[in-house]
């Protein structure tokens, strides 16, 4: 394993402007969500406006008692004292009640964003998959949508709510006097163009830090993937280094990100401080020419952030903006890819199906020919076993029947009929693989078997794992069928693991079955067991069968030998053997000499 394609992660994206990401239809997918929880926004902006009028309210009291001072009388005190005491109780009330609607949505929101990205990541093309780490499908699961839902859940909300605030809480100020309601707003628009400043050098920043974090993911990622090849070659160190280096970067991006921050907070700050000093000194002004009492300029000083605030949040909203901008491309990116269509097309009628492969052309990479000019076919209900040297096309060819891809020239057909015309869902639901690859999930024996086919019985699944050759082990397993396989299958063995999966290929009850190197790590007396078992639980299916070994290549009723692509030799094996030709030589060097074995 080499960790130089960690750099993928910090590969870079064409960069979409905040005004052309607002125009762009997969934001807009995104703000749907929010409709869908309007409710929790129209709670929240309510209760965050009802605050403000409780805010309102304890200026304007306070008003009155600074106006009245020092000759309050005494019931006044009173009534005054008991409006001080409700409004600090509703406040307390609402700023509960906000808060728990805003955790309820925020998590709601999160979670609904994570389902739908992991929903389009499963029904992207298999071509994306194979070409993106999957660190960084988890990097975009994780920290981008973290920010991008920033944006969503909190500034959105705060964008409706706070400029409502600002017309009721300016015009209040307006009326106390309109020179200091004048100087509250105008504080609000100089904070605005104060973000102006270092706002480049901010979103660098910010971006740089994205990278690193996407770094770590996908360092973390590769390393826990391929543990095995860390540990036996001993790369340990080279991982550390790599983490050291990362973390090197992340400090000083992180450093810088928070300077940068903090210079702009402090100019931010800059006119509400001036504000208040010049609110300070004409209102004083203003009181001793005896034009506002004490208690106006107790409710401009209370106020002022008050009208500040929709302001400043909007400068924090548009940084916020900018961060999720950079953060969240990629994920626009990804969720702007187009899904696989499975189900326009015909259904692939029941029962073992003719494969043609005509003329077929592919190439996963411009100018490199994987397949070219491959012609065999299949008769229903019989198998063919496709041989040839490693990186022959074997596997490229299971993955257009697939339809993973799709052929450049040439046509695949299924009985007699394009591959393209049927819908994929009701080819991929009468197919069924053996891989060389195994994947487990974690769960039980049973559920991993069930894979195959949701639903099944408990007596169809070991009756599956019986004819896999599995139920023995199985059964020796602590818990039996109901053993927990761990992460990945981690707790079997290779030829175990095999097993499982043959069961649930016999489970699947699919008509066109494909065997990639089934037996590869089956010992010979249960390879032996599983040729004669595949006679009976797949007599009814269409076999595709990649092997390397005869003994399971001399069951094919048909072989076609490939080279770079191209069939180079076709037949029985009787008498490819006795052309002497690329088969039999091919057969001689794996054999040592031994193909006599045969025959
Ligand atoms: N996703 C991919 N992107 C680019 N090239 C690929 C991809 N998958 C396979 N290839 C290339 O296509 C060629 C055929 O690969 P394929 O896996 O079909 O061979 P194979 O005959 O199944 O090999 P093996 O017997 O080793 O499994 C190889 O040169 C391989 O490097």
């Amino acid at each position: 394993m080499s960790l130089q394609p960690l750099s993928k992660g910090t590969s870079e994206a064409p960069r979409k402007s905040v005004f052309s990401l607002l125009k762009d239809r997969t934001f807009h997918d995104l703000l749907s969500i929010i409709k869908k929880y309007k409710w929790y926004y129209v709670s929240a902006v309510g209760s965050q406006l009802l605050l403000t009028a409780a805010a309102l309210l304890f200026a304007d009291t306070s008003r009155r008692l600074f106006n009245m001072a020092p000759n309050v009388p005494r019931g006044s005190l009173a009534n005054i004292l008991l409006v001080f005491a409700c409004i600090a109780v509703f406040q307390l009330v609402f700023t509960f009640i906000n808060n728990w609607i805003r955790s309820a949505l925020n998590e709601s929101v999160v979670y609904e964003m994570r389902r739908n990205i992991l929903g389009h990541l499963q029904r992207l093309p298999l071509s994306f998959h194979e070409h993106n780490h999957s660190s960084n499908s988890v990097n975009i699961m994780h920290n981008e949508l973290e920010i991008a839902k920033n944006f969503i859940v909190f500034d959105v909300q705060r964008l409706i709510a706070l400029p409502i605030s600002f017309i009721f809480v300016g015009i209040y100020l307006l009326s106390v006097h309109p020179m200091l309601g004048l100087i509250a707003i105008a504080i609000g628009p100089l904070q605005m163009l104060s973000s102006l400043v270092l706002k480049t050098k901010f979103k660098q920043a910010a971006e740089l830090q994205n990278r690193v974090t996407r770094d770590v993911f996908f360092t973390i990622g590769e390393t826990l993937h391929g543990i095995r090849e860390v540990k036996s070659n001993q790369m340990e160190n080279n991982v550390d280094s790599r983490m050291a280096e990362i973390q090197q970067r992340g400090v000083a991006y992180n450093v810088l990100l928070t300077n940068i921050s903090t210079i702009r907070s402090i100019v931010k700050d800059l006119p509400g401080h001036l504000g208040y000093i010049a609110g300070i000194g004409i209102g004083a002004a203003l009181m001793a020419a005896g034009e506002i009492g004490a208690g106006g300029l107790v409710a401009f000083i209370t106020l002022l952030d008050k009208v500040a605030e929709p302001f400043t949040v909007l400068v924090d909203t548009i940084n916020n903006l900018q961060r999720s901008v950079s953060g969240a491309r990629r994920l626009y990116e990804v969720m702007d890819m187009a899904e696989e269509d499975t189900m326009t097309g015909q259904s692939l009628a029941p029962g073992a199906p003719s494969v043609s492969f005509d003329e077929v052309a592919f190439q996963y990479v411009e100018g490199t020919a994987t397949l070219q000019n491959l012609s065999f076919s299949i008769p229903a209900g019989s198998s063919l076993a496709l041989v040839g040297p490693s990186g022959a096309g074997k596997s490229t060819i299971v993955k257009l029947l697939y339809r993973f891809y799709d052929p450049e020239q040439g046509t695949v057909t299924l009985n007699g009929k394009p591959l393209e015309s049927y819908a994929i869902h009701s080819v991929r639901e009468r197919m069924a693989l053996v891989s060389q690859d195994i994947f487990l999930f974690d769960g039980t024996v049973a559920q991993n078997i069930e894979v195959g086919r949701p639903g099944a019985t408990r007596d169809e699944i070991i009756r599956a794992a019986k004819l896999a050759q599995a139920y023995d082990f199985i059964e020796a397993l602590p818990r039996g069928i109901d053993s927990e396989i761990g992460e990945r299958g981690i707790k079997l063995s290779h030829g175990q693991k095999q097993r499982l999966s043959i069961a649930r290929a016999i489970l699947r009850d699919a008509s066109l079955l494909i065997l990639d190197e089934p037996t590869s790590a089956l010992d010979v007396e249960t390879e032996a067991s599983f040729q004669r078992d595949l006679g009976e639980w797949a007599s009814n299916c269409t076999k595709i069968i990649i092997a390397h070994r005869l003994s399971t290549i001399r069951e094919a009723d048909f072989i076609v030998f490939i080279d770079q692509g191209e069939v180079v030799e076709s037949g029985t094996a009787e008498q490819l053997l006795s052309r002497n030709g690329r088969f039999r030589s091919y057969w001689e060097k794996q054999s040592g000499g031994m193909y006599a074995e045969i025959t």
